[in-house]
């Protein structure tokens, strides 16, 4: 992947995200003499000139682990200045088999998704960490004529397995609020988290889990508009916008258009392409949107991306989840 001349000076490092059956995640601690010593990490190492990152993964697991690499999926990569040192991480999930042991003598914990603390880790792996606890779908929620239909078609996305869900919703403020306000608990009581397309105080306000930054918006952010508990996202149509998004400490970014779309029949379509070429510039998970199904997530996935977002095809969608690999099934991380 490193082409630009920047690139060719950074550490090429393959990371491995090792999950266990119950989805817990192999972190493993830094010796206090190397680089980010003392912290914990995600097990790997630098790739060796004309090595594959996937060779380079094989070997470091074996080198650190003692375990055999099946198959890897693309996870995120990030590209991140320390100051004695620029790296560029490439995460990917492992399918694997054996035994982990440390090796080399290092510590290992497996972790939930949600108990990786990020403060104990290097800085760079802070998307990394994100992209593990941020579902593959996105979903985005259809404006409202009528509060019991709307709140019937949240019912059914939440029991179509979406645990992600953007409020988005043109309503005087009062309306507004009291709909949020019982969104929220539904998407709670379904284990799903709610962001809001609006403003930081009315997350506050409300308590949901984050905020959804327009383009607008996000071009007039100087700065993360909420503390870390909360989630923020950011809507992003260019390269300078996701840069714009990593900058103002967005968690997680919407690319788009990605295909045509008919909510939108003006903007030109960036195709896969275009996004996996900005996807991999950017410092934090993007999701694609615009024109996508569910079944979309996993080709946004092998381009880098986190997964897809959509309304058509997510929201208000019933059965979609059970039934067909085109679903949410199995949403959540990898
Ligand atoms: N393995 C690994 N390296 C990381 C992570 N995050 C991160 O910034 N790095 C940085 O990536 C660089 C290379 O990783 P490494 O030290 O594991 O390389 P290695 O296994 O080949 O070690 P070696 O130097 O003993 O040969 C280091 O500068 C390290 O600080 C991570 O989660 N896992
Ligand atoms: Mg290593």
């Amino acid at each position: 992947m490193p082409s630009t001349a920047a690139d060719r000076t950074r550490l090429s490092v393959a990371v491995g995200v090792i999950r266990d059956h119950r989805g817990r995640v192999l972190i493993s601690r830094r010796a206090a003499h190397r680089h980010q010593g003392e912290r914990w990490e995600f097990p790997g190492g630098k790739v060796d000139a004309g090595e594959s990152v996937e060779a380079a993964l094989a070997r470091e697991l074996d080198e650190e682990l003692g375990i055999q690499v099946l198959d890897t999926e693309p996870l995120i990569e990030i590209a991140h200045d320390y100051a004695d040192r620029r790296v560029r991480l490439q995460v990917r999930a492992v399918e694997w088999r054996g035994t982990p042991t440390g090796r080399e003598g290092q510590p290992l914990h497996w972790l939930a998704p949600e108990a990786l603390e990020p403060a104990e880790f290097p800085v760079a792996n802070r998307p990394i960490i994100t992209a593990l606890q941020l579902p593959r779908h996105y979903v985005i929620s259809r404006d409202c004529d009528d509060p019991a239909e709307w709140l019937m078609a949240l019912d059914r996305t939440l029991a179509a397995g979406a645990t992600m869900i953007a409020f988005r919703v043109r309503l005087d403020a009062a309306a507004r609020r009291a709909l949020a306000r019982e969104a929220l608990a539904r998407c709670r009581a379904a284990g799903a988290s709610l962001m809001i397309n609006g403003t930081a105080a009315e997350v506050r306000e409300i308590g949901a889990a984050g905020l959804h930054m327009n383009a607008a918006q996000l071009a007039a952010c100087p700065s993360r508009p909420l503390p870390a508990d909360y989630r923020v996202a950011a809507s992003c149509h260019s390269p300078e916008a996701l840069r714009q998004a990593a900058a103002c400490g967005a968690d997680f970014a919407v690319l788009s258009p990605v295909q045509p779309t008919a909510s939108h029949p003006d903007a030109a379509p960036l195709g896969w392409d275009t996004f996996a070429q900005w996807v991999a510039d950017a410092t934090l998970p993007v999701y694609a949107l615009g024109g996508l199904q569910p079944g979309d997530a996993a080709i946004a996935r092998a381009r880098g991306g986190q997964g897809a977002a959509g309304i058509s095809g997510w929201w208000g969608q019933a059965s979609a989840s059970s039934s067909s690999p085109s679903g949410m099934a199995g949403s959540p991380g990898i």
